[in-house]
């Protein structure tokens, strides 16, 4: 397992997203699932509608929330997604304008991650980013660095977000002897918001829960 790894170094992440005052943070997480392993799998980086999946994923509640694994259920039946540029985010619910003919990428099933951050780690490694849930207590008030919430502050049971695992690493403070390994984690809050859009959280004790909900999309 290497010590760190990073997609946004390969070419397999977009740029950071803002969902706006609306709750799809799901749609966000899967399509940034789907940008990445599409990438990995083909060389080729593009940018899905997030839109598509808050007006034509029946299964989830578009503004109200959703689950990627009900997503990549919804993009199998829907038949496809369409670029981010054919059908743009909106940050509202509006009418399904699906065009079966501008489908780029098609889903054909998904796989849930083990509940266990090493090997989510050779599974990044090996395949491409991972769609996870996470609490998003201590994502509130971040500034930036590593987060290491108390568990009791960030529970691993609380789980009200969907983020994007692109990569991980380790911070090293030889001064006081210690290292803290981490996960990079892309958001969808804007840019401004975090590390350029991203948040690092600890690696190693399923911080706020980050083990508990792990996915990917099988594309076809
Ligand atoms: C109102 C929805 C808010 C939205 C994210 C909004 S957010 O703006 O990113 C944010 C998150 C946390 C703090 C502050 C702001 N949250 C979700 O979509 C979260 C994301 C999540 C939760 C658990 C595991 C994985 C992903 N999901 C949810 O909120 N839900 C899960 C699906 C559920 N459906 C009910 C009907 O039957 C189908 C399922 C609706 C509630």
């Amino acid at each position: 397992l290497p010590r760190s790894f990073d997609w946004r170094e390969k070419g397999a992440i977009t740029q950071v997203k803002d969902q706006g005052a609306c709750g799809s943070c799901w749609a966000f997480s899967v399509i940034g699932n789907i940008e990445g392993i599409h990438a990995v799998n083909t060389g080729k980086l593009e940018e899905y509608s997030e839109q598509e999946l808050v007006d034509c994923d029946t299964i989830d509640n578009g503004c109200a929330g959703g689950l990627p694994d009900n997503a990549y259920k919804a993009i199998e039946e829907i038949g496809g997604l369409e670029l981010e540029n054919e059908y743009p985010y909106k940050a509202k619910k509006s009418k399904c304008s699906f065009n079966k003919t501008m489908s780029h990428v098609k889903v054909k099933g998904a796989v849930d991650l083990p509940k266990n951050e090493t090997a989510m780690a050779l599974w990044l490694v090996n395949n491409g980013p991972i769609s996870i849930g996470i609490n998003a207590n201590a994502m509130q008030f971040y500034r930036g660095g590593i987060s290491h919430p108390w568990k009791l502050l960030c529970r691993a049971g609380g789980i009200d977000h969907g983020v994007l695992i692109v990569g991980y690493g380790v911070a090293e403070y030889p001064l006081f002897n210690k290292t803290l390994p981490y996960w990079i984690v892309k958001n969808s809050w804007g840019k401004r918001w975090g590390e350029q859009g991203y948040y690092r959280v600890f690696r190693g004790d399923n911080t706020c829960g980050v083990s508990e909900m792990a996915s990917s999309a099988v594309l076809s």
